[in-house]
């Protein structure tokens, strides 16, 4: 049974966060904070044993499924276990005083004193000034970092697969190192994020097995509201954002908008597969993503009127990893990305998000884009782009620079 504590020490709410996940780093145990887009407060989940993480399953998302904070990879390996973080401390810097603890976890018997007492005797101002945190650090090598070259060879190999009929459509992918700006500090970087990003997911999350993630994500996966909504979209196509123009004003190429159409296909596809045809399809439209534009188009459920209590979990399990970042026909190009792509994308366009936070009833999964990995020295930067057969080795680099910029903002010295 998880119950509401009240804080037992001095602090803001930063601070307090800042306790609470050098407690969980302190113990290794695993940690996730996060901002909803369009939201001012900060969450937080912390599990009593990096264990009980450990789970092989999609999570399911109705009422009386477990709280926590899934942390998925894009393909499921050995190497990076999908997890989801039991909700056994969960703070809102909405509600500061109050700390809700399950003493009944595993772990929970020793853990839970040890937090009490933790929170009792080391003020808040003091570990903010103390060493730095020792966030996790994956136990997977640095992924190979492809030069312009030769992603120009992949997006070129990918063109020739859609040109001959392997596939339609492919996202390939790199991945790219910044160093670390001097005394970077991940939970500043964190809240620089979600400054800079409003209407992005924001998320750090710290566990052993998989090491730190932050990132600033644009795409719901799929999200089901306490007021009975099932909502998820097609997000593709990207070009930059001129400064003085507005989203609205933006002209899209043929190849975008096919691009774009494609995803939106697939969701609908699920759709179909359930059965269910009373859905509202709201666009494509465009929308603003930091520096870059998007086509989206959205797709909402009412839970109330269609009487399908496990839409999330089987929506959830046809739609990862959708069309916006793996492609069509789904399989295929998958298998055409294990053999080409040429690195380990890791939890980089997997999903993640809370579920049943703060609420039952409320889960809110998003695809892990704009994102990097925290290594002691450097980051790990991830970026994608949609192929289709117009596409130009050149202009693609581009769009994975702008979008690497999106997450890298906050790595400037
Ligand atoms: C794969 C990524 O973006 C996806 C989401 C929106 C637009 C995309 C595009 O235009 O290619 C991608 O499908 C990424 O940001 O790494």
């Amino acid at each position: 049974m998880s119950s509401p504590l009240t804080w037992p020490g001095p602090g803001s709410a930063p601070e307090r966060l800042r306790q609470l996940v050098a407690f969980a780093l302190h113990h290794r145990l695993p940690v996730a904070l996060w901002r909803l887009p369009n939201a001012d407060a900060v969450q937080l989940c912390l599990s009593f044993s990096a264990e009980a993480a450990l789970i092989g399953l999609t999570p399911a998302l109705e009422p009386t499924a477990p709280a926590g904070f899934a942390f998925f990879p894009f393909r499921d390996t050995d190497h990076n276990p999908p997890l989801f973080l039991p909700a056994d401390v969960v703070f809102d810097t909405e509600h500061p005083e109050l700390l809700q603890v399950n003493e009944d976890a595993e772990g929970a018997d020793t853990l839970a004193p040890a937090l009490r007492e933790w929170l009792h005797s080391a003020p808040a101002s003091a570990q903010q000034a103390g060493p730095a945190l020792a966030w996790h650090v994956s136990p997977q090598p640095v992924p190979h970092m492809a030069p312009q070259q030769e992603y120009a060879a992949l997006v070129q190999r990918s063109v020739a697969a859609i040109g001959n009929g392997e596939v339609l459509k492919v996202v390939s992918s790199r991945a790219a190192s910044q160093p670390l700006p001097p005394h970077f500090d991940a939970l500043n970087a964190f809240g620089e994020l979600t400054r800079r990003y409003p209407t992005a997911f924001c998320s750090l999350v710290s566990a052993p097995g998989a090491g730190t993630w932050l990132g600033a994500t644009p795409e719901i996966l799929a999200q089901v509201t306490q007021d009975g909504k099932f909502c998820t979209m097609a997000l593709a196509g990207t070009q930059p954002l001129e400064p003085g123009h507005k989203p609205s004003e933006a002209i899209w190429r043929q190849k975008e908008i096919e691009e774009q159409a494609l995803v939106a296909r697939y969701v609908v596809s699920c759709f179909k597969q359930l059965r269910l045809r009373d859905y509202q399809e709201t666009g494509p439209r465009t929308v603003a993503a930091g520096e870059v534009l998007h086509l989206r188009t959205d797709f909402i459920v009412d839970l109330r009127k269609v009487p399908f209590p496990t839409l999330g979990t089987d929506m959830l399990r046809l739609l990862h990893p959708t069309s916006a970042v793996g492609g069509m026909p789904r399989q295929a190009a998958l298998d055409f990305l294990e053999k080409h792509e040429g690195y380990d994308r890791a939890y980089y366009s997997g999903f993640l998000g809370p579920v049943n936070l703060p609420q039952p009833g409320a889960s809110h999964l998003f695809v892990n884009l704009r994102c990097f990995q925290l290594r002691p020295t450097e980051a790990i930067l991830y970026a994608g782009t949609g192929l289709t057969i117009d596409s130009d080795p050149t202009r693609e680099w581009q769009e994975t620079e702008l979008k690497l910029r999106t997450a890298g903002a906050i790595l400037q010295k």
